[in-house]
């Protein structure tokens, strides 16, 4: 099967140092792949690459389209119009508008497809009218398939942590995109909440069909739901494979994993 993300050779310096050299790495339709590594090992610079938050300094990021078939390159599109192809992203640290509301925050995602401009917000036509009462429609919907229903019309700082990190996707998944990348979305998770995010990942996928691409350090998550993980240390990539390959790959085991191998 063709990658529907698919990038070559990607590289990013900061100045003198080399925080990625020469990443291959691809995902194709429905997969859930993670990448690990060390702290340091370029995991985060990897993704603000792709997301439009840095310029890369050489490589190619190509998307596929599912509805044309056809190939983009994406390399230094600045990150709404990344959104607006269809990838969207979750922070390390969490990103919430926390005097807004859990729905509010939701239909900021819708806006990327909405029709009316500033125009239409200021003479509020029947037009923008419909499409506002869309937005929440689908913006309740959202919140329902997470889970969330309940907590609608809480501020999202009163939320339980668990529930804001669930909110983030919420937000992402407004977007329409055909595939998520979550950095770090277990972090500071307890057992019963990373339990949840694991089942909602996969019903994500099952459901929306929408592809995943996540960096962790959860290594039972990880194992548990990935098809196939990249591993990075030091700007490179050391392997790829599926868990159980990973799990033994002695390179792996030497610069991360340690220990960690029973997860
Ligand atoms: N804007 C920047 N300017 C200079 N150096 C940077 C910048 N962003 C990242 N780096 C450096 O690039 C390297 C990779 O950092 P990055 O945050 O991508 O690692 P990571 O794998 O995501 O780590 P962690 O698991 O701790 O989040 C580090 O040496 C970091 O200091």
């Amino acid at each position: 099967m063709e990658p529907i993300l698919d990038v070559k050779q990607l590289t990013m310096d900061f100045g003198g140092l080399r925080a990625l050299d020469k990443i291959d790495l691809d995902v194709r339709q429905g997969e859930i792949v993670a990448l690990i590594g060390p702290n340091g090992a370029g995991k985060t610079t990897f993704f603000n690459c792709i997301t439009g938050i840095y310029k890369p300094s050489a490589g190619d990021i190509l998307i596929t389209a599912a509805k044309d078939g056809k190939t983009e390159r994406i390399n230094g599109l600045k990150p709404n119009l990344v959104t607006e192809r269809g990838l969207a992203r979750t922070f390390q640290n969490i990103r919430l508008f926390q005097n807004m509301t859990v729905l509010e925050n939701v239909m900021i995602g819708c806006h990327c497809r909405m029709k009316s401009g500033i125009l239409g917000a200021v003479l509020r036509g029947i037009s923008t009218r419909r499409e506002e009462e869309a937005v929440v429609q689908k913006s309740y919907a959202i919140l329902k398939k997470i889970g969330l229903e309940k907590y609608v019309n809480e501020f999202a700082k009163n939320l339980p942590y668990g529930a804001q990190r669930r909110l983030e996707i919420a937000r992402a998944m407004a977007t329409d995109p055909f595939m998520l990348l979550l950095d770090e979305p277990a972090a500071g998770m307890n057992p019963q909440e990373t339990h949840q995010l694991d089942e909602l990942i996969l019903k994500i996928r099952e459901t929306e069909g929408i592809s995943i691409l996540l960096i962790e350090h959860d290594m039972k998550l990880v194992m548990s739901l990935s098809d196939r993980i990249f591993v990075m240390d030091y700007g490179k990539k050391i392997a790829q494979g599926t868990p159980v390959e990973i799990r033994k790959n002695p390179a792996v085991i030497k610069a991360y994993l340690g220990e960690e191998i029973d997860a």
